[in-house]
């Protein structure tokens, strides 16, 4: 049903972020404190997986803070089989972690993860000195066999991930000599900016990253993560498309390897205000206010897809409510995330009557497109598509059904409610 964005919200914490500062805090000496830590599916994973390791963690019950007591790169294991349960962010940094750790572990995936491969950081790390050994096929599980004797290497990036130099740094914190990433274009930076808070030496030097791992000693840190822009991209989204919205964001995370939505709303003729931009954390962070604006379409260059890549389903959406035709160009390893991200997007958005064609490597969307509902719809159990689907929801008067509507836990269990504060009818 048609309702405006009025109000106030604030967003849960960083996903991304908060995966960083786990792991961190799990490797540094002494005691971490993250406040705003927001508890998600893929975040329960990752606690679960570090409590496997041994690794004291609660959440204190006055500020719901959470608190590691940091393990100073010495685990001491419950057990040495890690389940990864489909969180796709974990594959890439437990890998690098691993690696760093005399010891043997098995890692196993989930549906999704069993099917995404993960050759291009093996290959790295493998050059490194790690021992990997597949248990079935070019997929998890995997048993890995860390070492306290790495030697760094010269990784030239050919591929735009964040998630494999994350891996690639995690590996190199501890080596016996430094490693350099000569990247092909800057992907989002937390992995740099976290680890270096926590008392790394990683340098970022116009396209080439150097982590130099002598005498690495992180110690536990006191941090705040800011709310989850790409959570709150929902509401961006919303509030633009939705008539009559005015909606404000308080305290949203703004790292601009990661903003790359509001570059995209600009290109397309949109304006979102931001205030109360603080730089006082680890994080930058401040206020968007959003109101209902008509938009022109665009060509987003590959250049930018990192920095919109969890993103798309939402652009593809805003795209086809905008006048003119769209493409985003090189959409190629959002294939590989979820359950075939890209291909589900277009099947579901195909029920809602909204085509978006895709060729290659990338996305063409036709704007002003009527939606229309020709048969209710599945998320396919990827948290993105259905969080975008209930934005599409909101623009049309017809109800129809999201199946596998509980894949929003993934990211975002509260989305929903959270939603609702802020909808009004007229
Ligand atoms: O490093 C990270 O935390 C992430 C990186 C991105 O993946 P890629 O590195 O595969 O682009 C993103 O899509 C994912 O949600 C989280
Ligand atoms: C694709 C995502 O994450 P992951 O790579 O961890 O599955 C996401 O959060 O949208």
């Amino acid at each position: 049903m048609k309702y405006r964005f009025q109000g106030e919200m604030t967003v849960p914490g960083d996903k991304s972020i908060a995966h960083r500062a786990i792991i961190l805090g799990a490797l540094a000496k002494g005691v971490t404190q993250i406040s705003n830590f927001s508890f998600s599916e893929d975040l329960s994973t990752t606690v679960k997986l570090f409590q496997d390791l041994g690794v004291k963690m609660h959440i204190e019950p006055t500020t719901k803070d959470m608190i590691i007591k940091g393990s100073n790169h010495e685990f001491n294991p419950i057990t040495h089989n890690l389940n990864l349960n489909n969180v796709g962010e974990l594959q890439s940094l437990i890998m690098g972690m691993l690696s760093t750790i005399p010891d043997t572990y098995t890692l196993s995936g989930g549906k999704f993860l069993d099917k995404r491969p993960f050759d291009n950081l093996a290959l790295l790390l493998t050059d490194m000195g790690v021992g990997l050994n597949r248990l079935s096929s070019d997929y998890l599980p995997l048993e890995i066999t860390g070492s306290n004797k790495l030697q760094g290497i010269t990784y030239q990036q050919d591929i735009a991930s964040a998630q494999i130099k994350s891996g690639l740094i995690f590996a190199s914190l501890y080596a016996d000599s430094k490693t350099e990433i000569l990247r092909k274009m800057p992907t989002r930076n937390h992995t740099e900016v976290l680890a270096n808070y926590f008392g790394a030496d990683i340098v970022t030097d116009q396209n080439v990253i150097t982590v130099n791992p002598k005498n690495t000693q992180l110690i536990g840190q006191n941090l705040t993560i800011p709310g989850d822009f790409s959570s709150a991209a929902f509401y961006i989204v919303g509030a633009l498309l939705a008539e009559n919205s005015h909606l404000v964001l308080r305290h949203v995370g703004l790292n601009s390897t990661r903003i790359g939505l509001l570059d995209v709303i600009k290109q397309m003729g949109g304006n979102i205000e931001i205030t109360n931009r603080s730089n006082n954390s680890v994080e930058p962070f401040g206020d968007l206010t959003i109101v209902n604006q008509k938009l022109h379409s665009t060509t987003i260059g590959a250049k930018q897809v990192p920095f919109i890549i969890d993103e798309i389903p939402l652009i593809a959406l805003m795209a086809s409510q905008a006048s003119g035709e769209t493409i985003i160009e090189d959409v190629h390893d959002v294939h590989l995330q979820m359950s075939d991200r890209i291909t589900n997007m277009r099947v579901e958005l195909a029920k809602l009557g909204i085509i978006m064609t895709v060729n290659d490597d990338s996305i063409v969307i036709k704007g002003n497109q009527t939606i229309h509902v020709k048969d209710d719809v599945d998320s396919h159990d990827d948290h993105r598509i259905a969080m975008m689907l209930c934005i599409a929801s909101n623009l049309i008067d017809t109800p129809f059904q999201i199946k596998n509507i509980e894949a929003i836990d993934i990211s975002y269990p509260d989305f929903i409610s959270d939603m609702k504060k802020v909808l009004f009818a007229g």
